[in-house]
């Protein structure tokens, strides 16, 4: 039986890794897969992995649909065994209902990949609306960690280094130190709420000291 399953994880914990092991594990005993990605950070139709994997992948763009895309491998002769779908969160929720639709009606496998939520912790619409239809939702195993040391389980925007809690929905960016104006880094939900970063958590350590220093 065909199922939709959401891998879901914050930033950072394995996600786009998984994705391309699941394609090439079934691939590699002779089924047929698509796979899928939106505004990763390597560009336009290429999956990445931050253990280094980088592969194709074909772009799923506000236009995309899944099912015509289906249905026209099946008319060129070229009938589909399963989806792959990384960066699911960006996709529409039209575009998830169509791979709902791909599983019911076609016995199709799909394998999504995302973030649940976004630096204000909102769900993303393209998250919410598999979190309503999978089959399954399989949380990533080896999590990303806070600076605490908990699990992540958020995940922060900062720019220009300060974490901030307003702003677009959507900037492709990385957890890694770069010189990058924008930038994300995962929390847990207690320092997440106390908008606390390792960079700001630092600070407080440092005039803490100071002030102790003074008494
Ligand atoms: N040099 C490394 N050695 C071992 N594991 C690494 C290394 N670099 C990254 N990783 C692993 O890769 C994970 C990130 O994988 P990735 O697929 O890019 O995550 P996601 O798609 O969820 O953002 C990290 O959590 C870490 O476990
Ligand atoms: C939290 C958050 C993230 N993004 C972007 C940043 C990255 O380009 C992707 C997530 O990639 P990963 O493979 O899971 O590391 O999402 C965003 O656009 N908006 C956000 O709020």
């Amino acid at each position: 039986m065909a199922e939709l399953v959401f891998f879901s994880g914050t930033m950072d914990s394995g996600k786009s890794t998984l994705a391309l092991q699941t394609d090439y594990n079934y691939a590699a005993r002779g089924r047929t897969g698509l796979v899928f990605t939106r505004h990763d950070r390597a560009g336009a139709a290429r999956i990445s992995s931050r253990l280094g994997l980088e592969t194709d992948a074909r772009e799923a763009d506000a236009a995309t649909d899944f099912w015509e895309l289906v249905a026209e491998e099946g008319r060129q002769g070229r009938p589909v065994d399963y989806l792959v779908c990384d960066e699911a969160q960006f996709y529409s929720p039209e575009q998830i209902e169509q791979l709902a639709r791909l599983v019911d009606e076609v016995e199709i496998d799909v394998f999504a990949f995302g973030i649940t939520t976004d630096f204000r912790t909102k769900l993303f619409p393209g998250s919410a609306r598999l979190l309503e239809l999978a089959d399954r939702i399989e949380v990533l195993q080896v999590p990303a960690l806070c600076w605490c040391g908990r699990p992540a389980t958020h995940q922060a925007r900062t720019v220009d280094g300060v974490m901030v809690v307003e702003g677009e929905q959507v900037v492709v960016g990385d957890t890694a130190a770069s010189a990058a104006v924008v930038a994300y880094e995962v929390l847990c939900r207690r320092h997440h709420m106390r908008r606390m970063t390792a960079s700001s958590a630092r600070q407080h350590a440092t005039t803490d000291e100071a002030r102790l220093d003074l008494v």
